[in-house]
């Protein structure tokens, strides 16, 4: 029997998702469109009766700005809005700011979709000649989280995202779904990949054909045990939804940037 509801979210559309580039711990903000999304996914959030207690997000502002739009749009702004890096996007290592149509074209689609979807295959590391190293680590918002900087990911498989997300997962969100809270999870494609993985029990071979378009709420079902109860529900127009996530499959795809 259904007894909690949880809702898992990949942000809207962020400007890197637009120009299909790996953004990962990059902090980019939200694309026009990826706004529109938001504001979308809140309206019919509100439209089908929903109410939030408590929402968690990431510490990248694509994921912040969406818990806010979203519970915006529902007129729910005084929900409290919890951030941990544990919910970050997985780092995409030295992959971070190249483009995956590209890095098709160069290394080609199998390997790409095995960086972008394989389990357990880490990425090779981002280091300090990267040029984006130094605007991720020497960000302030890195100097609050429950591990000393030093000891942040370099790269991580989805294996490692879920390995650093389950012990928040079990300490801080779990108490609060017990006390019955609806809870929003406002994230990022593979940090929610990783939890349903973990929920849902899929397997680390089927995990890899999960993907998830921005800005559609999941709707899980769960028992007394945290286990669903009903497969996962995308919320929204089913036909779009597919074009979106056909959207996202696609940008592995070999072309050469315009
Ligand atoms: O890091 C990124 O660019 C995407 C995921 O990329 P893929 O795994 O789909 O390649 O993460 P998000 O937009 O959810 O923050």
């Amino acid at each position: 029997m259904s007894k909690y509801k949880l809702f898992l979210l990949r942000h809207g559309e962020g400007a890197w998702n637009k120009e299909n580039r790996f953004c990962s711990w990059v902090d980019q903000k939200l694309s026009k469109d990826g706004v529109k999304e938001a504001q979308d996914c809140g309206r019919l959030l509100k439209e089908q009766g929903y109410k939030f207690d408590l929402v968690f997000t990431s510490i990248l502002s694509r994921s912040i700005q969406t818990a806010w739009l979203v519970l915006e749009a529902m007129g729910q702004e005084w929900v409290p809005v919890v951030k941990s890096w544990r919910l970050n996007e997985r780092h995409y290592g030295s992959l971070i700011g190249l483009n995956r149509a590209e890095m098709a074209l160069q290394h080609g689609e199998e390997k790409v979709k095995l960086w972008r979807r394989s389990y357990d295959i880490t990425p090779p590391p981002i280091d300090e000649s990267h040029p984006y190293f130094l605007e991720i680590y020497n960000d302030r918002r890195y100097t609050t989280c429950d591990v000393p900087k030093e000891n942040l990911p370099r790269a991580e498989s989805l294996k490692e995202v879920l390995d650093r997300l389950l012990p928040y997962w079990g300490s801080t969100v779990v108490p609060e779904i017990r006390k019955g809270r609806t809870v929003l999870i406002s994230a990022h494609g593979n940090s929610c990949r990783a939890l349903l993985k973990y929920l849902e029990g899929i397997s680390d071979k089927d995990i890899a054909s999960v993907t998830l378009p921005t800005g559609i709420p999941v709707l899980l079902e769960l028992d007394e045990n945290l286990k669903p109860v009903k497969p996962r529900q995308l919320l929204g127009d089913q036909a779009k939804i597919q074009a979106a996530i056909r959207k996202v499959e696609d940008q592995g795809k070999a072309k050469p940037s315009t």
